[in-house]
């Protein structure tokens, strides 16, 4: 295999990062091509030391709160052809599982999450960056909902925590990464329009790779 094509996106918190990922690469598989997807959100730092009812206190908003130096070595092993122990993250407990996944590179990696861009060290391994820009007031809506239903949260723990660290943080790193983005995709998950222009890029460079062996 070739070495793969990465794609990075980024946004806010509830920006549709993992919808507009998920849609993607349904497209993409639609033309047979083969997708790792990785979530940056699988290696926040492990929280094991600390206690559960603290946890909440961490800043999970913080470039600080991940461990981007394993995401270095793991996208480096990836491009080398080598397997990686892929981590795991449990957002009602605020830590790492126990259990990692074996995985393979594919020849198209999309990796999604946060801060993303804020990490300059990773860009050499990021041959397309991309920006979900959605309004911060529609990302807490989106936020409100998914975290109560799917991520064991409550509406007062999430609204505290918004006003806490989430939209501030999203003004100190986030939104100024956003320069750093080749490509701006706005309102989010469900941009049909941007899929597919982004799909048929990645097919493209793709066919390239494959003629120009
Ligand atoms: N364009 C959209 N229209 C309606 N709901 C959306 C849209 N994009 C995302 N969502 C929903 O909003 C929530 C947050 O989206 P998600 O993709 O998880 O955001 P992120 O990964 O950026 O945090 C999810 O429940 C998702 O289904
Ligand atoms: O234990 C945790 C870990 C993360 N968060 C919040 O998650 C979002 C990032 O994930 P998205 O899928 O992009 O929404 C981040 O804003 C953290 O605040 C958490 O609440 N608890």
């Amino acid at each position: 295999m070739l070495k793969p094509i990465i794609l990075a996106i980024s946004g806010a918190s509830g920006s549709g990062k993992s919808l507009f990922t998920q849609n993607l690469t349904l497209s993409l598989e639609k033309h047979e091509q083969l997708v790792l997807v990785l979530q940056e959100d699988h290696y926040y730092k492990s929280q094991d030391h600390i206690a559960v009812a603290d946890r909440a206190k961490t800043n999970y908003d913080h470039p600080d709160a991940f461990e981007h130096d394993l995401l270095l070595q793991h996208l480096q092993a990836l491009c080398n052809k080598q397997s990686i122990d892929y981590p795991s993250y449990c957002y009602k407990t605020h830590t790492r599982l126990q259990e990692t996944q074996k995985v393979q590179a594919k020849p198209i990696i999309i990796i999604e999450g946060i801060m993303l861009l804020t990490q300059i060290q990773l860009f050499d391994y990021f041959d397309l960056k991309v920006f979900v820009d959605t309004p911060l007031d529609v990302c807490l809506m989106r936020r409100m909902l998914r975290d109560t239903q799917e991520r064991g949260r409550t509406l007062d723990s999430v609204a505290r925590q918004y006003e806490k660290t989430v939209k501030p943080m999203y003004h100190k790193f986030i939104r100024p990464s956003k320069n750093f983005a080749d490509l701006i995709v706005p309102h989010g998950g469900e941009n049909f329009i941007a899929v597919d222009i982004l799909g048929a890029y990645l097919l493209n460079q793709q066919h390239g790779k494959k003629n120009n062996g």
